[in-house]
């Protein structure tokens, strides 16, 4: 383990540790999203209640290069390897610009993030495009809402998805709602499977895409839950790195995979293809449920 990781106090970032130039916006009952402009990446969720819901890695060396480690990166245009592209594609790597910080007449904070194609975006992928990340949020629920423009004079084709690292204690937590549904496991040279459990409990490294979940899904926990639903985005990838996963990521602690299970909007197993002038919308709706 490296020395970092021994160090390393707790999993969870404290509000400290965090860069001074987040982005902090409230909602009129005290809802509050912190987000980045470095990925468009949403780093914290707290409900009306202060409670956080997302899980953000205390070893996030928020380098220009680096992905954030938790919260919500937004994956565009091609999710993990399923490209020739660099893991993940790059928005989560490039500088968003702010486009509306508001509050919404029902008292809903809202914030808007845009990202364009540039010269260096183009090396990568050759294509005019603009992608928008809207966040609703107020009360108990998240509305985080992507959508991608074809800007150019082609077709092109793009995976993607909103990667949520929700915060749980895994040990405790369950998954609901998958029950009957086909998925690709990763781990398993991407066989296809069907669950026939009605719980999904994790007790060690998982990396799934679920096919056609238009159904919300569930992380049941002590005390409370999250419901997950999506619109849009046909898929839903689950992913728990576990102990070995855990230590093989450098920006993740040790005991980092008991905090967290992503539960990932994902537009995976067939691509989205945008005649130009077009545009696609996904959408990932988190609402905390009973107490918290
Ligand atoms: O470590 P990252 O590049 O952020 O990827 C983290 C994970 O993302 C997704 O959930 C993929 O399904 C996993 O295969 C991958 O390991």
């Amino acid at each position: 383990m490296s020395e970092s990781k021994q160090q390393a106090q707790a999993s969870q970032a404290a509000d400290h540790d965090l860069p001074a130039d987040l982005i902090v916006a409230t909602a009129a009952d005290g809802a509050q999203v912190k987000v980045a402009l470095h990925g468009g990446h949403l780093c914290s969720w707290r409900t009306a209640d202060g409670a956080e819901h997302l899980f953000l890695s205390a070893l996030n060396t928020w380098r220009s290069d680096a992905a954030i480690r938790g919260g919500m990166p937004v994956i565009f245009p091609q999710f993990a390897g399923e490209g020739a592209l660099p893991k993940h594609g790059f928005a989560r790597v490039r500088e968003w610009t702010l486009l509306e910080s508001s509050v919404l007449a029902d008292g809903a904070g809202m914030l808007r993030l845009g990202l364009s194609d540039d010269a260096e975006t183009r090396k990568l992928f050759p294509h005019a495009f603009a992608l928008e990340l809207r966040l609703s949020f107020g009360g108990r629920t998240l509305h985080a809402e992507l959508s991608v423009t074809n800007r150019g004079d082609q077709p092109f084709q793009f995976t993607c998805a909103l990667h949520t690292y929700l915060q749980a204690q895994v040990a405790q937590s369950a998954i609901l709602g998958l029950q009957g549904h086909q998925y690709r496991d990763a781990l398993d040279q991407r066989r296809i499977k069907v669950v026939d459990e009605a719980e999904l409990r994790i007790s060690a490294e998982i990396d799934r895409v679920y096919f056609q979940v238009d159904q919300p899904l569930t992380l049941q926990q002590p005390g409370h839950a999250i419901v997950v639903a999506q619109g849009g985005f046909a898929d839903a990838v689950v992913w728990n790195p576990w102990v070995g996963g855990s230590a093989a990521i450098a920006d993740l602690p040790a005991d980092g995979y008991q905090h967290f299970v992503c539960i990932e909007a994902a537009a995976v197993a067939r691509p989205v293809a945008l005649a130009a002038g077009d545009s696609w919308l996904g959408f990932q709706q988190l609402t905390v449920t009973g107490p918290v």
